[in-house]
Formats: C-alpha cells, structure tokens, sequence
C-alpha cells in the first residue's frame, strides 16, 4: 500500500461542497462534489439556499451542509480514496456566513456515533437552524448602526477593511439577536461557515479564521482583535459575551488546530494523527491555489464574481474590501465582490435560449446559444466610430457595489458627444445582445474599481503599458465558458495574458489543500508562497487561454468605461441610493 502523504482541501460554496485531494508534489489525486440542488434530499433550497423576498432574507439550511459532507465524503470513498494517507484538513467556506452552536454542542460532537451520518446526529446542535447567506440583504438598519458606532463609513472601513455591508457577520448578529433573543440566549458558540466545517472534522468547536474574521465587521486589522465598541453595538452592551461566542483567533494561518475527530478515524478510516489546520473563507482560500504574486489578480466567477489580489498595502477604501492575508503576514487580500456573478448570466442565457426555441437544451449546449451571441456581437455593440455603444447593468439581486437594487437598465453611449441614453428596457432585440452585454458590464465594474490598485505594466524594452493586472487568472464555474474568457481580457487587460488553472472550478478546494500541503510541510519559517512557489509546476497545473491585453480593445473599453460610470450614477440618481444592497 502507497504510504506517501496527501492533503483534502474542502470548498463549502453557494451551490455546492467540493473536495479535492492533492499530493506533496501538488498534483490532483481526487475531485469530488455534492451539488446541494441535484444531491441532497429534504431540503426546499434553490441554488443552495432559501429565499424570503418580502424581508430581503437569504438563509441556507445547516443541516443541508452535514447531508453534503457524508455525501462528498461517500463519493471519494466511491473512488477508492485512502482516507488513512491524509496527513492533513484545510477548507473554505462561503463567507460571512454564521452557524449558532447551541449549549451542549460541543458535548454532541464529542460523541458522535461513527456508524451513523452526521445530519441525524447534530439535529439538536443548533439554536437556529439556518445560517444567513451572503446574498441576504436584510440588514440596511443594523448597518446604518456600525456606521454610527465609528461615526461613519470610513472609519469603519479603515479599522475593519470594509465599510457595513448587509452580509457582514457582525451586522447580521445584531439582527439576529434582536429578532430571536431566546435563540441567542441558547447560543453557546457561533461559527463562520468555514470554522463551522472545521468544527465537524475536529469534533470540537474550531476557531475563527485569521482571514475570514475580517469578513464580519468586527475585526479590528491593525490591533489584531475584535473591535470592543462594534462587539458591544452587536450584542447590546454584551461584549464579553459576544467575544467569548466567537473565541479566540489564532494568527497563524497554519496552526495544527488538532487532530481529526474519532468519528472521522472510524467512519472512514482517517489516521489518528491527521491534523485540522484552520479552514478560511472561500476567496482568501482562492488566492492559495497559486504562486499568487503582486499584480497577478484572479477573477473568481462562481454564484458572485470576486476580482482577487494579494497585496502588502493596506489601503482601505468603503468601496472595496482588504482582508488579511490567509496564511501571510504582512500581507493583505484585497477584494470587489458582486452579488449578480453565475446566476445573472444563467437569466441571460435561458432568456436567449428561450427566444431561440431552444428552452430545453441539454447540459451539453445550455451555453451554446449565449456564447454564439456573446461573441458575434462586436465589442460594446459599437460597429463603427459614430455609432453608440451599447452598455447595461443587470442586477437580479440587488448589488454591492454599485449599491443599486434588483433591475435591469439599458444604455446607449455615444463617444464622440458624450451623450447617454437609456433604452427602453422591454425591446425585444435586446435579447440578443445582452449576451456580450452583461459579461462586458461585469468586466467594466472590475475594471472602473481596481483602477487605483494596479500599475502600469514595465515591458523589455523599456516602454509601459497602461495601468492592469499583470496575469489574469480565471477560476470558478464560469472560467470554463471560451466567451467569458475571451472577453475578460479585451476588457480588463493582462499585460502577462489571461490564464485558466486546470483544475477548472475547483480552485478553491484546491487552495485549500495547498494551505493544508503548507500547513503540515513548511521548514520553520518557510512561507506559503515559497514552498507553493517551489513545487508549483506551471506547464502542468495552468494554460494561458488568451492573450490578455490588446491595445485597440483595451482603449475602446477605455472609452466604454466613462459611460459606464456615468450609466451607474445616472441609474443611482434616477432611483436612489439601495436601502437594500
Ligand atoms: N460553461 C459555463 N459557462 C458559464 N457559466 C458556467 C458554466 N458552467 C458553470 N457555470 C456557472 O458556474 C456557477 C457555479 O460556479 P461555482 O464556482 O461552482 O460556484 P460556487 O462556488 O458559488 O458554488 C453556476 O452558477 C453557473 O452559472
Ligand atoms: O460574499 C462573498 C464574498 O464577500 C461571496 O464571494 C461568498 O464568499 C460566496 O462565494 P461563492 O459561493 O460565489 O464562491
């Protein structure tokens, strides 16, 4: 039998639980996923979570994700995984995302039973059964009260890296706690989604990520602690409280928090000595899958679409987010994140597919008639120089950033006169055209807010290209689509190209288990991106898939860009600032 270790890196997203299995060399051993829609039963979920419209609410089930690891964990079994040659856990999960843990949890997940499933048995583990999405958009009044607590956003932003944001942690436990005071009450510890992974693997509640901690509104970067004034506004004068219901944050990204749980060692054959190394959030998580180095930036298209970099500046901005580097000292992830990513474009396309009769395409071709309109449609629409171009916000939740409610406008832009005009929205021929559209509006939001982080590139011969990203790199279910490919790098640039990782969608379990690969090898001080650096092996594990920056496309895109920004303020004035982002 091979004795040689591997590494299980785990990614609990918006959609679905996704394992991959790597060796020391970082090689791909095995991938496994659980979709919560097509695999889990007794739950009334649609794209992993439910919604209640008239409150604004987006909620998934907890015990939805116990049914999803039994089931992920069943198909690596299904591929003849050896379970006893992981040497070591890391995971992600989706962020923002809190787990209430009632009292007497801790005791439950001592003693779980290895001849029975987890659902069953942590049924009763939970004072709130559901944990709050990070497309819920409940919390305008609780965010309005973070930023009063530090007299207004800015300086909520540059203590914790964000300004409110109504899918931060911190403002929905205050929401929580005053809705369902009881609840609280019972609450013994509360988890992000990631510790919460961690947790069940440990059988003992896990610690908050170092990373992840900073998605919650709480977390003071500079001090290195929780803010006392934000966890007292959180749990009405109860700071103590709320802090001992968090616990303690640990600094070291790969700290040996433990060793695999019992009931891991007997369900399923892991070794004893396995350790759990702290799980983070899913997009600090996918600035591991790689060497990440200043400039690179990775664009993650999964249910929302994140634009990544890693960075030693701390420069906080309330539009953009800084979180502290997962496993990296010293350094900072900054992040855009877009709730209307995979699910906006999916409305598209069936909307496409239905004005082509193809309405029940098979998995095989759903994107076929997207990506044929998507690249037959000339960039921006614009056919000549005196013709419009054509621009659009399609925002079926409401966004982040620009914070505009649910609402799809459409524009034309007239370069050479600066002149805009709305369309009206109901045009038949629209439909079409909406394929290139939403695709070039989510690349020029990218674009028009991470202008101030990027840098003109330095060629060879001594000459620069304008301010981009060095190399793009595209994760997440949409970087499989040669469209949206394609278009990222006419809009966004790439001074080094556009590049794919192979491991497709998986990028995120993948980072993971490279943290766990990390976590159990490094020398002493040896970094994340020195020994990443060191065994990473790029013909083999990514493929440059376009060109990146072209300077005609870049500059007519430049051109775009200053509609688009005044399409967003005119949108912005005509209806109003979101009170529900
Ligand atoms: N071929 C494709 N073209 C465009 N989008 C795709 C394609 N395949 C999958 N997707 C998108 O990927 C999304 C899921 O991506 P994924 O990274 O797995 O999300 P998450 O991590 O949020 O669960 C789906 O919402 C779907 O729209
Ligand atoms: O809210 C954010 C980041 O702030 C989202 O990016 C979630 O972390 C969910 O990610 P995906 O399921 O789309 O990967």
């Amino acid at each position: 039998m091979n004795s040689k270790p591997l590494y299980l890196g785990l990614d609990l997203s918006t959609q679905q639980l996704k394992a991959v299995v790597v060796d020391s060399q970082l090689r791909v051993q095995h991938i496994a996923n659980f979709d919560f829609d097509a695999d889990s039963t007794g739950f009334d979920i649609k794209n992993g979570v439910i919604v209640n419209e008239s409150l604004h609410e987006v909620y998934a089930p907890v015990a939805l994700w116990l049914q999803a690891l039994d089931g992920v964990l069943g198909k690596l079994k299904d591929q003849h995984l050896e379970f006893s040659r992981i040497r070591a856990i890391s995971g992600a999960g989706q962020q923002h995302g809190s787990v209430y843990w009632k009292h007497g949890a801790a005791d439950a997940l001592r003693h779980l039973n290895p001849s029975e499933p987890l659902e069953k048995q942590l049924d009763d583990a939970f004072s709130h059964p559901y944990s709050p999405n990070w497309q819920d958009s409940s919390t305008q009044a609780e965010c309005d009260l973070f930023d009063k607590e530090l007299h207004g956003e800015e300086e909520l932003t540059r203590v914790t890296g964000s300004k409110a944001h109504h899918r931060f942690t911190g403002p929905q436990v205050l929401r929580f706690r005053s809705r369902n005071l009881n609840r609280y009450e019972q609450t013994a510890h509360i988890s992000l989604v990631s510790s919460f992974l961690a947790s069940i693997f440990l059988g003992r509640i896990a610690p908050i990520d170092i990373s992840d901690v900073c998605g919650m509104n709480l977390w003071d970067l500079d001090a290195g602690a929780f803010d006392q004034r934000l966890l007292s506004l959180a749990s009405n004068g109860n700071a103590q409280g709320l802090e001992a219901r968090l616990g303690t944050v640990y600094e070291d990204g790969g700290k040996h928090v433990g060793p695999v749980s019992n009931y891991f060692v007997s369900r399923w054959g892991f070794s004893e000595s396995c350790s759990v190394t702290p799980f983070t959030g899913d997009n600090p998580a996918t600035i591991l899958s790689l060497p990440l180095r200043p400039l690179d930036a990775i664009v993650s298209l999964g249910t929302s679409t994140t634009f990544l970099m890693s960075t030693p500046y701390y420069r906080p901005h309330p539009a953009v987010h800084f979180f502290n580097h997962p496993t990296t000292p010293g350094l900072y992830m900054f992040m855009l994140c877009f709730k209307n990513g995979g699910l906006a474009r999916e409305q598209i396309r069936d909307a496409i597919n239905h004005a082509s009769n193809n309405s029940t395409p098979t998995d095989n071709d759903i994107w076929f008639q997207f990506n044929k309109q998507a690249s037959s449609t000339p960039p921006l629409n614009h056919t000549g120089p005196n013709s419009d171009m054509h621009l659009g916000l399609y925002f079926p939740r409401p966004e982040i950033v620009p914070n505009i409610s649910i609402g799809t406008w459409r524009y034309n832009y007239t370069p050479f006169s600066k002149t805009l005009s709305q369309i009206p929205s109901d045009k038949p021929e629209n439909v079409n055209s909406d394929a290139r559209t939403i695709i070039e509006s989510q690349f020029l939001s990218i674009r028009l807010r991470s202008k101030d982080i990027v840098e003109p590139a330095k060629l060879a011969d001594g000459s620069s290209l304008p301010a981009q990203p060095r190399r793009i790199y595209l994760v997440g279910g949409g970087s499989k689509n040669p469209a949206i490919t394609k278009i990222a790098g006419e809009v966004l640039g790439g001074s080094e190209g556009v590049w794919k990782l192979d491991v497709g969608d998986n990028a995120c379990a993948l980072g993971a288990a490279y943290k766990a690969v990390w976590a159990a090898e490094r020398k002493g001080p040896e970094t994340f991106e020195q020994l990443i650096g060191a065994r990473w092996d790029e013909d083999a594990f990514a493929t440059k898939v376009g060109d990146g920056y072209n300077k005609a496309a870049f500059e007519l895109y430049e051109q775009g860009l200053e509609g688009f920004e005044r399409m967003e303020q005119d949108v912005l004035s005509s209806i109003g600032d979101s009170a529900s982002e």
